[in-house]
């Protein structure tokens, strides 16, 4: 029999640092929309504190409810590293609590990222230097024994494809995956967007705001604006 659904690679191919620093200070908005809207995981994988996600991905497949290969993905992660975990979206145990989120923060995790559900919540609320994502709270522990679960092999999270060494970058809003070798342009991109942002949000604090894209949009798709209410004749 093939090992496919039993593979646990040690080895990432990870960015440099100074790469992945590049997103640091950046919106995970604004690079998704130098991303041409894409590459945001699913919105039912919610922050639980509001502590910013920036790192590498160690990816993690497990069936749902069993949590052993995030526990070896745990042990094989490295600073820097974030654990990105595709629990095929089951939320009917809870595969890291209180304990996993210590260890990975003593190694220099950066944080998680959880298809799934978590348990011992407030470890994770109430952390002030270590983000977790996840999609619900479920106390009921995780099955451990015996598999099958792969690490650092592609995977799906909230429905975006994830690969090991992944520049992963979550905030208030949510998470994006970045992949290396798009991601110099993206961050340069996402850099020139966010002063653009800030001056675009200056003029509308002063009531400068420049509307007639809007005019011109409505008028390049064909509508009118009718001089009247929705019931008259
Ligand atoms: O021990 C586990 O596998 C999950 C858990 O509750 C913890 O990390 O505290
Ligand atoms: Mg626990």
């Amino acid at each position: 029999m093939s090992n496919f659904g039993n593979r646990v690679y040690s080895k990432v191919n990870r960015p440099e640092k100074e790469l992945v620093e590049q997103f640091s200070n950046l919106e995970v908005a604004d690079i998704s929309d130098c991303m041409n809207k894409m590459g945001c995981i699913d919105s039912s994988i919610r922050p639980f504190n509001d502590v910013n996600l920036l790192g590498t991905a160690v990816t993690v497949k497990v069936p749902g409810g069993n949590n052993l290969m995030f526990h070896a993905a745990l042990s094989l992660a490295k600073e820097g590293d974030v654990i990105v975990v595709d629990g095929e979206g089951y939320t009917g145990r809870g595969i890291c609590g209180e304990n996993m989120i210590e260890i990975a923060r003593q190694k220099g995790i950066r944080g998680f990222v959880v298809d799934g559900a978590i348990r011992d919540s407030k470890a994770a609320v109430n952390s002030k230097d270590f983000p977790v994502f996840a999609k619900m709270i479920q106390p009921n522990g995780a099955a451990k024994g015996n598999g099958p679960g792969e690490v650092n092999v592609p995977v799906s999270v909230g429905g975006t494809v994830i690969y090991p060494g992944d520049i992963i970058v979550g905030d208030e809003d949510g998470v994006v995956a970045v992949r290396p070798q798009y991601a110099e342009t993206i961050a340069a991109e996402t850099k020139e967007l966010a002063e653009k942002q800030a001056k675009n949000l200056e003029l509308i604090k002063a009531g400068k705001s420049d509307r007639s894209w809007v005019t011109k949009a409505l008028e390049n798709a064909g509508y009118k604006i009718l001089d009247q209410t929705w019931d008259e004749n």
